[in-house]
């Protein structure tokens, strides 16, 4: 599959699967005082197979949301203008939200996320990620779950995409140069 085009894997399915396992306890040991089901909301299109992966490996009820927005298009760095591509279809005042995203980059994509979600009134608002990059770091979003920390390199894979390939990949790896220059 896409022959050639991936440079190295980064993190192995299996990688993968135990992570999210282990996110998944965490969580439900987190939130065991709290009552009635969580609200995950799952960025799409990127977070797509690590929220229902996560969702199926949570031990207890959540109910799930999803909100598009995108700042990447077709570029391998951020426009920096977030833009609501589809809202939630509910009110999430009173509920426990967990913001489920497949990688935090430059954190402008999460930082205005939680902003707006924030102004919606949650009883509880956190974040669970797969991946982070350095740059993240940087900026002041907090960020309560945080699978991998990766170096500042391009990743796709498992949701994320270059161009929209690549995301029904069951790996996270990195891509070959020759893939940004030659065009698709
Ligand atoms: O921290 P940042 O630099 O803001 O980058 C992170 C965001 O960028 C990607 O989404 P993208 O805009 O590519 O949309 P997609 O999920 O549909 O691919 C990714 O899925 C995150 O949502
Ligand atoms: O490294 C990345 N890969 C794919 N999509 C992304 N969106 C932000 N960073 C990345
Ligand atoms: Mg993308």
């Amino acid at each position: 599959m896409y022959d050639g085009d991936i440079a190295s894997v980064l993190i192995t399915e299996q990688q993968i699967n135990d992570k999210v396992t282990e996110l998944a306890k965490q969580i439900d040991d987190d939130y065991r005082d709290v009552h009635g089901d969580l609200l995950l909301v799952g960025v799409l299109k990127g977070a797509v197979m690590f929220m229902t992966d996560f969702a199926r490996a949570l031990p207890r009820p959540a109910q799930l949301e999803f909100m598009a927005v995108s700042s990447y298009g077709s570029s391998t760095s951020s426009s920096g203008v977030v833009r609501i591509l589809k809202d939630l279809d509910r009110d999430i005042a009173d509920r426990h939200v967990v913001i489920v995203e497949d990688i935090i980059d430059s954190g402008l994509t999460l930082s205005w996320l939680l902003k707006n979600l924030e102004s919606r009134n949650p009883a509880s608002l956190e974040v669970c990620t797969l991946l982070r990059k350095p740059d993240a770091v940087q900026v002041d979003v907090p960020v309560r779950y945080v699978g991998f920390d990766i170096p500042n390199e391009f990743v796709v894979g498992y949701g994320l995409d270059y161009a929209e390939r690549y995301r029904d990949l069951p790996y996270i790896g990195t891509l070959d140069p020759k893939v940004y220059t030659s065009g698709i």
